[in-house]
């Protein structure tokens, strides 16, 4: 288990983190997310042991991870840390850049090991060339497979696929996440891309304003987010008072919408008039105004002009569903 106890970070007079706690289990994969800035990555260098902890202690099993005042060379043996940078080797290959850590005395296991990493992130075709010569996506393959040589017992990951096109980084989010749940390797990842959390994280923990705000299943997280800054990470979201929506509800309790839970009405519901539209393949992401001023978010399956006022319902489901969770309507 990996325990993080009662952290506290600065950079200079920067407070970055805030007590923060964090049990994870061998196997687990845990997504950090919040707002750039948050702390995000720094969480995850404290965790590798590239910084020294502020306040606090952090824990795999009955080790403590020590920082760069106790270690000559920081970064515990058990884990690895994939940063945004790459830290390749540029003027070697593809193919010696991920097999540089395995074991030379076993060339049959270290060839067979080295093409599956290719063929997980998909580069088998540039095995010999060197890594100067790809592109920034190509390159973060290549750290990628680089780190997974090496086979940690904690991974952690700082935007994995940032750099890679959406083109290819679904089919490598499924190669790599799922690799890494059949060899139980605990991974951290932080992010804020909501494919890398809904499909495979076992927990999120949501930072804002140093600390931990939230922490639970993706799913539930999503369905339930207990304030915009949460929803906000999902996607499109409004806050909105029930009886605005339902006219014979008699409370003035507000929910969190996601801009896909609105339905368009042309007769009945909340009146908003249409300010901008954004086309987003499937449907258009429409920007619009209520009568109380205000921004509410929704798709909308056609074009609306500027300007056009419709109607937004919400099911009823969904607004129960909101009214369980305790929803603060301050964020
Ligand atoms: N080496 C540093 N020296 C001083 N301040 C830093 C340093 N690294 C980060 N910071 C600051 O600390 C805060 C947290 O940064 P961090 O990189 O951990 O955030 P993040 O959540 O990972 O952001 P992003 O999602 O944009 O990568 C930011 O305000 C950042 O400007």
């Amino acid at each position: 288990m990996l325990r993080v106890e009662n952290l506290s970070f600065a950079y200079d007079n920067l407070q970055v983190l805030e007590n923060i706690n964090l049990r994870i289990q061998q196997g687990e994969n845990i997504a950090i997310i919040g707002e750039s800035g948050c702390g995000k990555s720094t969480l995850l260098k404290l965790i590798y042991g590239l910084m020294d902890v502020e306040q606090g202690e952090i824990f795999w099993e009955d080790e403590q991870i020590l920082g760069p005042a106790y270690n000559l060379v920081p970064g515990a043996p058990f884990m690895k840390y994939l940063s945004q940078d790459f830290d390749l080797m540029p003027f070697i290959s593809v193919s010696e850049n991920i097999s540089q850590y395995l074991s030379v005395f076993y060339p049959d296991q270290l060839k067979e090991r080295t093409q599956e990493l290719l063929e997980m992130i998909e580069l088998t075709e540039f095995a010999d060339k060197k890594v100067k010569t790809l592109s920034g996506g190509q390159q973060q393959r290549v750290a990628l497979a680089r780190v997974l040589a090496q086979k940690p017992e904690v991974l952690l990951l700082d935007e994995p696929f940032g750099h890679i096109d959406n083109f290819l980084k679904s089919s490598l989010r499924r190669n790599i996440f799922n690799y890494l749940k059949e060899s139980r390797t605990t991974v951290i990842v932080a992010t804020h891309d909501v494919n890398d959390v809904l499909p495979f994280a076992d927990r999120a923990v949501v930072i804002r304003d140093k600390e931990i705000i939230a922490r639970a299943r993706p799913l539930d997280l999503y369905r339930n987010p207990r304030n915009l800054y949460v929803a906000s990470l999902f996607g499109e979201a409004s806050i909105i008072s029930i009886d605005v929506l339902k006219t014979y509800a008699n409370t003035k309790r507000k929910i969190i919408v996601y801009a896909h839970e609105f339905r368009v009405s042309t007769t009945s519901g909340l009146k908003v008039t249409v300010k901008k539209a954004y086309p987003m393949g499937s449907h258009y992401l429409t920007e619009s105004k209520s009568l109380e001023n205000e921004t509410i978010f929704f798709n909308a399956d056609s074009l609306f002009p500027t300007g056009k006022e419709v109607f937004l319902n919400v099911a009823i489901e969904t607004i129960n569903q909101r009214i369980q969770e305790a929803t603060t309507a301050n964020d």
